[in-house]
């Protein structure tokens, strides 16, 4: 591992001996290791300047998942931020914790943050990963003195605002294809409640033993997932793991809890986990949006909630029971 001093100290002895950390390692989340695919599998491609609404039903309801082109993201803005964020993780552990302050957040170890951006802690396992949370709405007031900060926080905005449009684009497609109205439909995606999270996983020869995202589904409506070409993101359908392979330029989009729910499961929130390459490190760039709050997702299969309901239902089965029930929490009819 590069760079030593910029991991969280936690991860340091990695690299060197394992030993000391794996106490804390999720061992048994691993046991399945064998069964993930190495090759990479063909997810359905949507082109959003020509959106086909049959062929975007199609994939939200067989894989939960679609690979986005034409996106109408300009090249030289993903390759800005890409490196913006890789020159921001690589900077000193300490100066990180420094410089990434309210309404930013930098955390490590688990992706679970409280609605503070705080990392979450209780029954939980380590998560071989470090974060930055970016929360979209917040990011106007958010005066970055330092330089370092300064370019990065332009070019996350410009990035976000393209996220927002292909977000509400898509969203709104995915109304007309499942034949909901958008205005009949009260659970919608509000474009304030958009984040974005910069992740780094560390290499190591601990990817045997550990996740750098152990498996979950997203509880957003829609997640945009932009990932290096490291690659490590996982899938799980008809009953297998496989390797969702790196394309640049591309964007994944994944269906998240609250989409599931609004669509009456038609639509799937893809249960998904990520591995640690043995020799790179892996950075993405993921953007999260959800329903505005306050507003009640109705449909048949789910009592009425909110999104805040469901998150402090989540946050509370993470603490006290170590993972997310999810959905299951809120089904009419649940599962015996
Ligand atoms: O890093 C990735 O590719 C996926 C991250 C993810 O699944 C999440 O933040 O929910
Ligand atoms: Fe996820």
């Amino acid at each position: 591992m590069s760079n030593l001093e910029s991991y969280p100290p936690v991860f340091r002895p990695l690299n060197a001996s394992p030993a000391p950390l794996l106490p804390q390692l999720n061992n048994h989340a691993m046991e399945d290791s064998s069964s993930s695919s190495s090759s990479s599998v063909p997810v359905p491609v949507v082109d959003l300047q020509c959106l086909s609404l049959e062929e975007l039903g199609e994939a939200c309801k067989e894989w939960g998942l679609f690979r986005l082109v034409n996106h109408g993201i300009p090249p030289s803005l993903l390759i800005k931020l890409e490196e913006h964020v890789k020159v921001l993780f690589a900077l000193p552990f300490e100066s990180k914790q420094a410089l990434v302050t309210n309404p930013l957040s930098y955390f490590w170890g688990t992706p679970l943050l409280t609605p503070s951006g705080a990392a979450l802690r209780g029954a939980l396992n380590i998560n071989l990963l470090e974060g930055i949370n970016v929360p979209l709405s917040q990011l106007p007031q958010f005066q970055a003195e330092d330089p370092r900060l300064k370019d990065f926080r332009q070019c996350v905005e410009e990035y976000g605002r393209h996220l927002s449009r292909i977000a509400t684009t898509l969203f709104e497609a995915m109304l007309k294809s499942l034949s909901v109205c958008p205005q009949q439909s009260e659970s919608g995606l509000d474009e304030s409640t958009g984040f974005i999270r910069l992740y780094r996983y560390p290499p190591g020869p601990l990817a045997d033993e550990a996740w750098g995202m152990m498996e979950h589904t997203d509880s957003s409506v829609l997640s945009i997932v932009n990932q290096d070409r490291v690659g490590g993101l996982e899938i799980f359908k008809d009953n297998k793991w496989l390797l969702v392979n790196p394309i640049s330029g591309t964007l994944l989009v994944h269906i998240g809890d609250m989409m599931q729910a609004i669509s009456d499961d038609r639509y799937m929130s893809v249960k998904h986990r990520v591995r640690v390459n043995k020799q790179e490190e892996r950075v993405s760039i993921c953007y999260f949006v959800f329903p505005g709050e306050g507003t009640v997702v109705r449909s048949s299969k789910y009592k009425p909630f909110t999104y805040t309901d469901f998150q402090a239902q989540v946050q509370n089965d993470t603490k006290t029971l170590g993972y997310k029930v999810g959905l299951d929490r809120f089904k009419l009819n649940p599962p015996v």
